[in-house]
């Protein structure tokens, strides 16, 4: 699973004016996931938008939908937003008390399940459900706004979510999201991750689609 290198462009940066031409722009790319972020104002101090813009990024999309759900109580809006057309649904770890049922109802609804972690979630707090996760994902920044400086005791963090996959045979990947551009990307992908999101980065290229094939192969 090292060697799996993607990248998942964020739609929070996008021109909502002009949606489906960028969605249509990360079909044409070397993007290979589109990620959604669904914010509430309550779990992050930001709204982003539900499920009308999932639902238009699903029509127009040749791509799997990556969601994050940086939602207090997300167990309640799972299957809507799999229905909605989610390939993959991760949850925030601290927003989830009963986080082994809410994985349980994410794969049951056919999607990949994912784990997000905030900056101060040390990763030994996935120990007891990294064998059940298809994906890990390390914010690497505090979660709510695009555009933020990247947190480099990120790097720390990929090793251990690397050294627990392996030390527990679990097959999840490693998703890095938040401030992630060519300085850090090449980084990341040495350091054992898989996935990286990139949303102000992309968008702000004056070739998003070039940047996305940069990011790649960085
Ligand atoms: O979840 C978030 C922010 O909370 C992200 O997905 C951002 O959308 C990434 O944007 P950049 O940091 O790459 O601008």
């Amino acid at each position: 699973m090292t060697n799996t290198r993607l990248i998942s462009p964020s739609i929070l940066s996008a021109d909502f004016g002009n949606l489906q031409r960028d969605i249509e722009m990360l079909n044409q790319s070397e993007a290979d996931w589109i990620h959604v972020d669904i914010m509430d104002g309550q779990f992050v101090p930001n709204i982003s938008f539900g499920f009308p813009v999932a639902e238009v990024a699903k029509k127009h999309a040749t791509k799997p939908l990556d969601v994050h759900l940086m939602i207090v109580e997300p167990d309640r809006y799972l299957k809507r937003f799999a229905d909605a057309g989610a390939s993959g649904l991760t949850v925030q770890l601290e927003a989830c008390p009963n986080l082994h049922r809410t994985v349980q109802v994410i794969k049951e609804s056919g999607c990949r399940a994912g784990v997000a972690i905030n900056p101060h979630s040390p990763v030994s707090l996935l120990e007891d459900i990294i064998t059940e996760l298809d994906l890990v994902l390390v914010m690497s920044v505090n979660p709510g706004f695009g555009g933020q400086k990247f947190i480099e005791n990120t790097y720390k963090k990929v090793a251990d979510a690397r050294n627990l996959i392996e030390k527990r045979n679990s097959k999840a990947l490693i998703e890095i999201d938040g401030g992630v551009d060519m300085n850090n990307a090449g980084k990341l992908f040495s350091a054992g991750a898989n996935v990286l999101v990139a949303g102000s980065s992309v968008f702000a290229a004056s070739s998003p689609s070039q940047m996305i094939s940069s990011l790649k192969h960085a």
